[in-house]
């Protein structure tokens, strides 16, 4: 599993924060060729980001690029971008199956032979987009992930963007769900108000309690934060050793229903626990083997 904590968006037009952006620890760097460039500077926002990618050093941040929509310069970013070898494509306003079909065979066009294959995410912020989510998520093999973009989505609905998020939250169910019926990841909305620190912990916190991930990230003062939410805590990896040895003496004993502290531990529970000490051994948080 890649983790996907943080994806903190890089405008494709700034050359110093194109430079800077692998010492922030991010999980992913998106290098943004759509909303964040104007029109008039699509192209040589190109040229920076084929050129960051060739030259500058990420460290472990996966890298990404947010590609055009379709209908615009996709094609284009497409041909550009893929023999730089990015890990992954962002592909923004994304509808249906369809976009997804084309956008795969236009990077299997363009892919090197013995390149590594090019995933995509695919961001869901248009009605469209979430009503026929599932099928986004399961239109190619080369989908990892299904990313929420709250303000576009906010915008074609017509509905105010509230710091509480009641507008968006039967979408990011939709995501959450879709994503997870097609075993890929989802990734929650930016928070925008980059000195909100409290409105950014308790969205990203709403965000894992619905299942999402990780969350998209435009301000590198949001890492931290973020990683510190979606990381297990100590007393989340305590409850998960706990259960595993609580599973294992019951296994040996014959049972496979367990109780802990007066509760029943069974399959979907073990199931939860493993999820937490697999994400912390990736985080280095227990020694390996522990258990
Ligand atoms: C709805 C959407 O489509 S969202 C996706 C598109 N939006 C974006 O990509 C926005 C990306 N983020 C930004 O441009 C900025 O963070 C803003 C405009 C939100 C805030 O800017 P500022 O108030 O200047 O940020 P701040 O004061 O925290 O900057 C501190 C340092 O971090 C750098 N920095 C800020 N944001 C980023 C970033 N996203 N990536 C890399 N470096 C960054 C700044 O360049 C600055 O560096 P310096 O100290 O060397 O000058
Ligand atoms: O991806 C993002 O940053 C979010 C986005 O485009 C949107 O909310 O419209
Ligand atoms: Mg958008």
């Amino acid at each position: 599993m890649d983790l996907r904590r943080t994806m903190l968006f890089m405008p494709g037009n700034n050359p110093g924060m194109l430079q800077n952006g692998g010492v922030f620890g991010a999980d992913a760097l998106i290098l943004d060729l759509e909303d964040a460039v104007a029109p008039q500077e699509k192209d040589a926002a190109r040229l920076l980001v084929a050129q960051a990618l060739r030259t500058v050093d990420y460290s472990t941040s996966e890298k990404v690029v947010r590609i055009n929509p379709l209908d615009t310069f996709a094609r284009e970013d497409i041909e550009a971008i893929v023999p730089c070898c990015p890990d992954a494509l962002l592909v923004p306003k994304v509808e249906c199956p369809e976009n997804i079909g084309e956008v795969a065979r236009l990077v299997a066009a363009t892919e090197r032979s013995g390149q590594e294959p090019v995933k995509l995410i695919a961001l869901l912020e248009t009605p469209r987009g979430i009503a026929e989510a599932y099928q986004i998520a399961r239109a190619d093999k080369r989908v990892v992930a299904l990313a929420f973009g709250a303000e576009d989505y906010t915008a074609s609905l017509g509905a105010k963007r509230t710091k509480e998020g009641t507008e968006i939250y039967s979408a990011r169910a939709i995501v959450v769900n879709s994503a997870a019926a097609a075993g890929i990841q989802s990734i929650d909305t930016p928070f925008t108000d980059v000195n909100d620190r409290e409105g950014l912990i308790a969205d990203t916190q709403l965000a894992k309690q619905l299942g999402f991930k990780g969350k998209l990230t435009i301000n590198p003062r949001q890492i931290e934060d973020i990683h510190n939410v979606f990381n297990p805590t100590q007393h989340d990896i305590v409850w998960a050793e706990r259960i595993i040895k609580a599973i294992r003496k019951a296994e040996a004993e014959g049972s496979g229903v367990a109780s802990l502290d007066g509760k029943m531990v069974d399959a979907p529970i073990v199931a939860r626990a493993e999820r937490i000490l697999y994400l912390a051994r990736l985080l280095g948080l227990v020694e390996e083997g522990l258990l």
